[in-house]
């Protein structure tokens, strides 16, 4: 096997990965503590004297994670009874060994120490009995959906008035469709609040007005490698979404899994969810349900008609939910036949996996230093269950895909050429179906 290249990490100075180690993942912990604290009246309430207390023990322990991180102390193993806590602490002697010296925030691989945080603030949760499933996250998330009521109205309309007759759509319409509202889905995945350190991130433009002034910032778009995937007649299609970011972003999941199934390019959709508070803005099934219920009890009806649909669609199971440990473990994907082969063998039924975001495409390629140019296949180093695409917008110092002399043409070009690769202003859609 070739020699891979280095893991983006905080050791290298002015990284990316460097900058959100150093800043921005402690001001996300900073307003989790905020967030607890402004809630302790709320506590009291809820939970009496005791809660509380134990609201402070967590902000206790959260502060000196903070203090470990900030002074770049080793990372520790896990002490909680989750059931994902060995597979955590074989990791952390898996990377001692390979990096023959303590795993540090600052030392160690930035997948692993990010991921690590989010996995900690989990555990000082875990450390109480009546704050063990709060999400310190999701007042945010539904701030995220709440504060996007014009853009899902009009995407409603839209998808609600295109599709109103699905038997009179030619293929070409229904082409036309899937164009539109997978570029839809990946501009969707520009809002996390994991890139915008927890601060407001709300879509704001119409979803697909904004469409044609956004085509020239998609990269590397292989969508119809995706048409011909989707369209291959098949006895059952199942397509298996593995969604990022609550909000506007999950909304127009489940507007792409809509359109999926009314136009019979699928059969059925399996959604892949976290199951912990991750990333600032990552979906949790709980995050799932409560989104259908907003849109259920909203008063415009194309919103509230698909928000009961779908309601209806994860009873008769035409949308399945999943939730696996997988997902908030440390390794990347080329990982999972190996420590999760129970979630390998499910993914290889589908017919397309869809991954999206930002945190996916970093553990689909492992978050390594390639070359821009190196091919996505080659990035996948062996992963491949089924055929699989990636709608992401770039938020991390890592791209691989792109053509020789395109990444120097776009720094170039750009007008903010500096921060091209993490502003989320830039994004790829690509496709593999074999290595
Ligand atoms: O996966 P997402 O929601 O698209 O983005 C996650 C993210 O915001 O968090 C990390 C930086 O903190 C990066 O992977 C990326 O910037
Ligand atoms: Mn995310």
């Amino acid at each position: 096997m070739a020699t891979l290249p280095d893991s983006l990490s905080a050791k290298f100075k002015g990284s990316f990965a460097y900058k959100t180690v150093k800043d921005r993942i402690p001001s996300i912990l900073v307003k989790v503590i905020d967030v607890l604290a402004r809630s302790y009246g709320k506590f009291k309430e809820d939970y009496g004297k005791e809660g509380v207390e134990e609201a402070k023990g967590v902000v206790g322990l959260l502060s000196g994670l903070r203090n470990e991180m900030q002074t770049d102390k080793p990372v520790l193993p896990l002490t909680d009874s989750r059931a994902d806590v060995n597979l955590w602490n074989r990791y952390l002697e898996e990377v001692r060994a390979v990096q023959g010296s303590q795993p540090s925030w600052f030392t160690s691989a930035w997948l692993y120490v990010e991921c690590y945080m989010y996995r900690r603030i989990q555990q000082a949760f875990e450390a109480s009995t009546m704050l063990r499933t709060f999400d310190p996250f999701r007042a945010q998330k539904e701030a995220g959906l709440l504060n996007s009521e014009s853009p899902i109205q009009s995407l409603a309309s839209y998808v609600q008035q295109a599709t109103q007759d699905p038997a009179s759509l030619s293929q070409q319409d229904i082409h036309k469709l899937l164009n539109q509202l997978i570029q839809v889905n990946l501009w969707g995945n520009k809002c996390d609040l994991s890139i915008s350190g927890g601060s407001e991130n709300y879509q704001k433009h119409d979803p697909i007005q904004q469409l044609a002034s956004l085509k020239s910032f998609i990269i590397v778009d292989q969508t119809d490698q995706i048409w011909n995937r989707i369209n291959q007649p098949k006895t059952s299609k199942r397509v298996d979404l593995v969604v990022d970011n609550a909000g506007f972003e999950l909304f127009s999941d489940l507007v792409l899994a809509e359109l999926l199934l009314t136009t019979k390019l699928a059969d059925v959709i399996h959604f892949h969810l976290k199951v912990m508070p991750w990333f600032v803005s990552d979906a949790l099934r709980g995050d799932f349900m409560w989104t259908l219920d907003i849109l259920r009890a909203s008063s415009h009806a194309a919103v509230s008609r698909y928000g009961n649909l779908w309601h209806g669609r994860v009873k008769d199971g035409t949308w399945v939910l999943h939730e696996h440990d997988f997902w908030t473990c440390p390794h990347d994907y080329s990982k999972m036949e190996a420590v999760a082969p129970d979630l390998y063998a499910d993914l290889a039924k589908s017919h397309l996996i869809v991954f999206k975001g930002d945190l996916n495409y970093r553990k689909i390629t492992g978050d390594l230093k390639w070359p821009h140019t190196v091919p996505f296949s080659q990035a996948l180093r062996g992963f491949l269950p089924t055929a699989l695409c990636t709608l992401r917008t770039l938020k991390a110092d890592l791209i691989v895909g792109l053509e020789e002399g395109q990444a120097e043409r776009i720094e170039s070009e750009a007008e903010e050429a500096a921060d091209w690769m993490v502003s989320g202003n830039w994004a790829v859609v690509q496709y593999c179906d074999q290595l």
